[in-house]
């Protein structure tokens, strides 16, 4: 191997012993830097005093911008603690509302948060923000549901499930009420096109949160037909479907011998608080429909559900209906797989891929799929 030696290296290799020549030269170099210092013998004086001066300075802008940010808010870009989709600020965990024994919902603020900070993101579509669980470094996105009313129109609710040796759920669900939690967002998920007029919302458990997000931000403009699937009631306590899905045969029988438990009615206070969610949205929108399909009562959204639903839907005549029809699926992977299908990863980033899963069999026409 052929051994070079850098530029910057060879006076490292200055012989110790010099010769009267090098002796002149190196006078020579030092003359040189003498006449251009002015006052060498000075110089580390000067330069101490100047970077105290400069030190100072610093400590003064420094000051003064931290004052008045902290005190008028005046310099809210660079503030550390102002919501933004890069760095992590802290809000406060202020309610804890039990949903089920796996899911909850965690009320999040800030006391300085700027007034209608997330109005114009309630009418965008479906969007999420990020939290950080700190001792791991790790951060998950989680879809904020609307507000109930105006007062809560600022803070951030959002439905949790506690995923078994989950990081960043465990966490937030281990966190005592007035800690901080750290987010960072919010980031659109997805954007509904101006012209929609029809949506068919395929979600499974915590997915009902982005079909809250997308029934509220299209009021009542547009009909709606959401289908959500559960594993166990408690999650969906008093949630009774628009249009009863009546069981086959198969299903009936194996409800009669498994002793499958039967949905319960439930007057307004048993009701969980996502289905309370939902019913005021039924009664602002009345083209909105909500169907509830529970594993452990053998209820299963099936393809002639969609299909239904897809049909229901379509049945305007063609001059009222002109905009878009979309079906949106959302949920844990593999209720996304199984109904469209994976979504892929390319050039680092996730995108739809190719339409799969049982939707891909259906005759959709002109409606749209998209995954969340
Ligand atoms: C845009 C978007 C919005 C979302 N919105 C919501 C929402 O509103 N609500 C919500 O609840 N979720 C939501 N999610 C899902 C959420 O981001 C997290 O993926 C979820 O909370 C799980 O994260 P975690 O860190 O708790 O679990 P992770 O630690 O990531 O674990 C995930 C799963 O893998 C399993 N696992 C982990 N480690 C191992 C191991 N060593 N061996 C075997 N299994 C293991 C865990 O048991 C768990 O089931 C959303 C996701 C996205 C992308």
């Amino acid at each position: 191997m052929r051994c070079i030696t850098r530029p910057g290296f060879q006076s490292s290799i200055r012989p110790r012993t010099l010769t009267s020549n090098q002796y002149l030269i190196l006078r020579r170099d030092f003359a040189i830097k003498q006449h251009t210092t002015s006052n060498v013998h000075n110089a580390p004086i000067k330069a101490k005093r100047s970077s105290i001066r400069g030190f100072a300075t610093g400590l003064f802008f420094f000051g003064t911008g931290w004052f008045l940010n902290s005190h008028f808010n005046i310099l809210s870009f660079s503030s550390p603690e102002s919501l933004n989709d890069l760095t992590f600020t802290p809000f406060a965990l202020t309610n804890k509302e039990t949903v089920s024994s796996t899911s909850a919902i965690f009320t999040l603020s800030q006391s300085h948060i700027p007034f209608g900070t997330f109005d114009q993101w309630w009418k965008k579509g479906v969007w999420s923000i990020d939290i950080k669980q700190p001792q791991l470094q790790i951060a998950r996105a989680y879809t904020p549901l609307p507000p109930l009313d105006a007062s809560d129109s600022d803070v951030l609710r959002l439905l949790v499930r506690k995923e078994r040796r989950g990081e960043v759920s465990g966490y937030l669900h281990r966190r005592p009420q007035g800690a901080d939690v750290e987010i960072r967002g919010p980031a659109i998920e997805y954007e509904l096109p101006e012209n929609v007029d029809q949506i068919v919302f395929l979600a499974g458990g915590t997915g009902v949160a982005p079909a809250i997000q997308v029934a509220y931000a299209l009021g009542d403009k547009v009909r709606i037909s959401v289908l959500w699937a559960n594993r166990s009631r408690e999650d969906c306590v008093g949630g009774q479907s628009d249009d009863p899905y009546t069981p086959g045969w198969y299903a009936s029988l194996k409800d009669f011998f498994a002793n499958t438990p039967q949905p319960r009615d439930a007057s307004g206070s048993d009701k969980s608080l996502i289905v309370k969610q939902l019913d005021s949205l039924k009664q602002a929108n009345k083209a909105l429909t909500v169907d509830y399909f529970v594993d452990e009562e053998n209820t299963y959204i099936q393809p002639q559900i969609v299909r239904k639903a897809v049909a229901q839907t379509s049945n305007e005549p063609a001059s009222v209906s002109k905009g878009k029809k979309i079906i949106l699926v959302s949920g844990p992977e593999g209720f996304i797989n199984h109904w469209a299908g994976p979504k892929q990863w390319l050039n680092g980033r996730e995108v739809q891929g190719p339409l799969g899963g049982a939707l891909s069999h259906m005759d959709l026409k002109d409606w749209q799929v998209v995954k969340l």
